[in-house]
C-alpha cells in the first residue's frame, strides 16, 4: 500500500534528553496510542551526530556573554536525519519563549499537517541563521523560561496527541473539555454524594439530562466570566449562551 500512512499523527523531536520524552511515551492516553500506533514520536539527539572525540554539541556565542548555544554542526545532522524520514510536507517547529502562544486553537491546527518536528533548545539557543533556513514556526508555551524545549515539546505532544481521532475512548471526549468550545470546564463530581458534609448538586442526581447539560452550560460560563473573561471577548456566543451570560451578568443566576 503506497502513501498509506500508518499513524494518524507523526512526531519527531530533536533533543539532547531523549529519555525525557518517556514521560509522554511511556503513560497514559498518549502511551496507549503510541502503542496501537495511531501516533508515532521519534528521536534524534544531535550528540550522536557530533564529530569529535568528546561529542561536542554546544558552541561559545559570537559577540561573547555568559552562556553557550547549540553547536551548528550536529544539530544541523540531526534535524536532516529526521526530515529524511517525516512524512512530507512536515513542518518544522522550534520551542522558545519568542514563540507563537500555545493554545488549543493551535493545538488543533497541527492536526492537519503530515508531521511535526520538534527542535527543543538547550542552553542559550541555537544559531538564528539555522532558524532563518530550516524552522517554519516557533511556539512557546508561555512567558517563562525553561532549561530545554523538551517540556514545551512533550505539552504540544500531549495536547495534539488527544485530539486525533481514536486516541480518547469513548469514555474521555476533547470535545467536552474546556477549552474545546473555549470555554472553562464546569465543576465535576463524583461518589460519595456527601463528602465533608457538602452534597454534590442535586441537578446532577437528577437524570433529567436536558437540566444537567443546562446547569453545566451555566456553571461553565459563570466561571469563565469570573476567571477569563477574555475568553468570552473572542468567542461567538450562541443564542443560548447569550442568554444564560445576560442572566448571570443582572446576577440571576445562583
Ligand atoms: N516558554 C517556552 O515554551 C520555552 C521554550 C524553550 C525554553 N527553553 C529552551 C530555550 C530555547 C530557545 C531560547 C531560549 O531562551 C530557551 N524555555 C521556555
Amino acid at each position: 500500500l503506497i502513501g498509506i500512512r500508518i499513524s494518524e499523527v507523526w512526531f519527531g523531536v530533536i533533543t539532547l534528553f531523549p529519555e525525557m520524552l518517556k514521560s509522554v511515551t511511556d503513560f497514559g492516553v498518549v502511551g496507549k496510542a503510541i502503542k496501537q500506533s495511531s501516533i508515532e514520536v521519534c528521536t534524534w539527539n544531535p550528540r550522536d551526530y557530533a564529530t569529535d572525540n568528546y561529542r561536542t554539541v554546544d558552541d561559545r556565542p559570537y559577540g561573547g556573554g555568559p552562556g553557550m548555544l547549540m553547536k551548528v554542526g550536529p544539530l544541523e545532522a540531526a534535524l536532516n536525519a529526521a526530515k529524511s524520514v517525516a512524512p512530507a510536507g512536515s513542518k518544522v517547529v522550534y520551542l522558545s519563549p519568542q514563540g507563537r502562544r500555545l493554545d488549543q486553537a493551535l493545538a488543533r491546527s497541527a492536526l492537519s499537517v503530515p508531521g511535526l518536528i520538534l527542535l527543543c533548545g538547550r542552553y542559550e539557543g541555537i544559531d538564528e541563521r539555522l532558524i532563518e533556513d530550516e524552522v517554519d514556526e516557533e511556539w512557546s508555551l508561555g512567558d517563562f523560561v525553561l532549561s530545554g524545549g523538551e517540556i514545551a515539546a512533550m505539552a504540544i505532544i500531549d495536547s495534539v496527541s488527544r485530539l486525533a481521532p481514536g486516541v480518547l475512548g469513548h469514555n474521555e471526549s476533547a470535545e467536552q473539555d474546556s477549552f474545546e468550545n473555549s470555554l472553562l470546564d464546569c465543576p465535576h463530581y463524583t461518589r460519595p454524594e456527601i463528602y465533608r458534609d457538602k452534597r454534590v448538586p442535586e441537578v446532577l442526581l437528577s437524570g433529567n439530562h436536558e437540566k444537567i447539560r443546562r446547569w453545566r452550560l451555566e456553571q461553565s460560563l459563570l466561571r469563565t466570566l469570573q476567571r477569563r473573561p477574555d475568553l468570552l471577548e473572542q468567542r461567538e456566543l450562541s443564542e443560548e449562551e447569550a442568554q444564560i451570560i445576560q442572566e448571570l451578568r443582572r446576577g440571576q443566576l445562583i
